[in-house]
């Protein structure tokens, strides 16, 4: 699979090619330096006019999905991949004793997606990971009488309620929301009142972002679906969805770093991509339409350019879509230390010293602690902790953190300095608190925050004052475009997910078979219809 296919490459059955001046009225404009590769003759342009060319920027699993689709019903499919490897954002990491996935690891909303189908099927080993947690403050495990997180669940109810009976309320930041509910909730405790605003940060694990940044108006409180671990490595899912397109080395073509798009609304003229090669040479592919499915977060950084410029309501629509960054970081330990019992350890910080006061609260002692201004220690910020031992047998934790605590340790290059900003954490977790935490044998960390190709960042995330519908009923008006998107956030079923990027893909395609009047038939098992 990992294999780099150049333009000049002989799989492709071609020479090396040429600008046409058949079918293009692009190509002519383009740079005559710059390799086409495009239909160079009359007998071409007859074909082209049967079988349509769709060119699929990215091979994470919405570009392999539409490209799959294009190509079971007889168009011809490039997919231009950057990375050496298919699966953007899904991406396992195997060795002989462990599979870990260091993207995407869970299939959510089992109820109502459709790759949960592939488990089964494909004999992947899973494990529902959704067993009670255990619920940790700074203070120790906090016992069943603990309420925090049903006052936090029903704010999330009162949120969601808050806003369909006051649609033009103005957004506000999860944080400050919350607190306000809890401030004027008469029938609840003190300690419910200082705690809730805390366990309602469980919910930066879900969406990548803190609470004091997130939407009030669009908040995504998934917490009660069950969600199924792949334990077996999701990499098994997006080999399955590649499984016709790597059939023909021409097809999917990794180091191929897409860098603009030419494009035309009517589809008279071939769209161009300008991309580089693995070995760093310029060139441009020409199709009748492409699917762009790289993440938000490369359209926020300019990474690619449009010519003509992006159509403004699709402009406007990304522009008031955030996109977050959830962290993870795996650690091997020699032994278990920890609870055997339970899937996950939630950690909730200490209430703020200005909350405290205001609610009157008996927990003083944890609010001095979080007052000290320990920047440097993770007992800060909220976590959600997954025991791996449980899943997998391995003698691993994998730390979940969002950003704005993601970029910085995604930063951080030392193991040892990591480490020790974990350390108050698993000492915390500890089941026999007077012995000493067992050896490290290793710590890796995400670095999607650093990574261009993943938009600097892990999925879409609301933030206060974003409009995701614009870009959804943007994507609508432009659906007969042959300038497709597709990607986890070109949805709000799903958005952020595997299987919502999944069907996104399936919508691209669906919308260009369309265009091209070719009938859609949904042929496997996962398919929209
Ligand atoms: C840490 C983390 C945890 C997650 N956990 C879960 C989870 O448990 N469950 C879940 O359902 N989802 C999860 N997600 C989200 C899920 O992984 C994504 O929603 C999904 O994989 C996105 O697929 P996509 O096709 O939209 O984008 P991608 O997978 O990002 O595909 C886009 C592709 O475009 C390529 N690309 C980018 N720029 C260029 C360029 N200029 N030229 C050519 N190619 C380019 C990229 O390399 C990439 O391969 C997680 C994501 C992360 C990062």
């Amino acid at each position: 699979m990992a294999q780099s296919f150049h333009i000049t490459s002989s799989i492709m059955g071609n020479s090396p090619l040429k600008p046409s001046n058949c079918c293009s009225g692009l190509a002519a404009r383009l740079a005559t330096a710059t390799p086409v590769e495009s239909a160079p003759d009359e007998a071409k342009c007859a074909e082209r006019s049967e079988r349509k060319k769709v060119i699929v920027v990215g091979a994470g699993i919405s570009g392999l999905r539409a490209a799959s689709i294009l190509h079971s019903h007889g168009c011809e499919v490039v997919v231009l991949e950057a990375r050496d490897r298919i699966g953007g954002r899904i991406l396992t990491s195997r060795t002989e004793n462990r599979v870990r996935d260091i993207g995407a690891a869970w299939m959510h909303e089992t109820s109502q997606n459709s790759l949960v189908e592939l488990v089964p099927r494909l004999s992947i080993p899973y494990y529902y990971d959704d067993g009670a947690p255990l619920y940790f403050t700074r203070d120790g495990r906090a016992g069943s009488q603990f309420k925090a997180k049903k006052v936090a669940d029903e704010f999330a109810d009162y949120c969601t309620w808050y806003y369909q009976t006051h649609p033009d309320a103005e957004d506000r930041t999860v944080d400050e929301f919350a607190k306000e509910f809890v401030l004027q909730h008469k029938l609840i405790t003190d300690d419910e009142r200082c705690w809730a605003p805390q366990a309602v940060r469980e919910v930066e694990l879900w969406i990548g972002t803190s609470t004091d940044q997130a939407s009030s108006r669009h908040l995504s409180y998934f917490i009660t679906e069950r969600n199924l671990y792949m334990k077996g490595g999701y990499d098994r899912i997006v080999d399955w969805t590649a499984a016709s397109l790597t059939k023909d080395p021409a097809i999917i073509r990794l180091g191929h770093h897409v860098q603009r798009v030419e494009w035309k609304e009517d589809g008279k003229e071939l769209a161009g991509v300008h991309y580089t090669d693995a070995a760093g040479n310029a060139a441009l592919i020409e199709g009748d339409a492409v699917v762009m499915t790289v993440p938000l977060g490369v359209y926020h950084h300019n990474l690619i350019s449009f010519n003509p410029p992006l159509p403004s309501d699709i402009q406007e629509g990304i522009s008031k879509f955030s996109y977050g960054a959830l962290g993870k970081i795996f650690f091997e330990f020699t032994d278990v230390f920890w609870s055997k019992d339970n899937d996950q350890f939630i950690f909730y910080p200490s209430p703020t010293d200005e909350f405290e006061h205001s609610s009157a609260s008996s927990v003083h002692s944890n609010a001095s602690m979080s007052s000290m201004g320990e920047k440097d220690n993770i007992l800060n910020y909220a976590t959600v902790t997954i025991n791996l031992w449980i899943m997998t047998g391995s003698k691993e934790l994998c730390v979940q953190i969002a950003e704005p605590l993601t970029q910085r340790i995604e930063a951080m290059k030392d193991s040892e300095e990591i480490y020790r900003f974990f350390e108050p954490l698993f000492k915390l977790l500890r089941i026999e608190p007077y012995k000493a935490l067992p050896k490290l044998v290793s710590v890796e960390t995400t670095h999607w925050t650093q990574d261009p190709l993943a938009g600097y960042g892990t999925y879409s995330a609301d933030k206060v004052g974003d409009n995701p519908l614009l870009f959804m009923e943007a994507l609508e008006n432009h659906k007969n475009s042959r300038l497709q998107f597709a990607g986890e956030h070109c949805t709000r079923i799903a958005n952020g997910c595997v299987h919502g990027a999944f069907k996104t893909g399936e919508t691209a395609a669906e919308n260009l078979l369309r265009t091209f009047g070719i009938p859609y038939q949904a042929s496997d098992v996962v398919s929209l219809k």
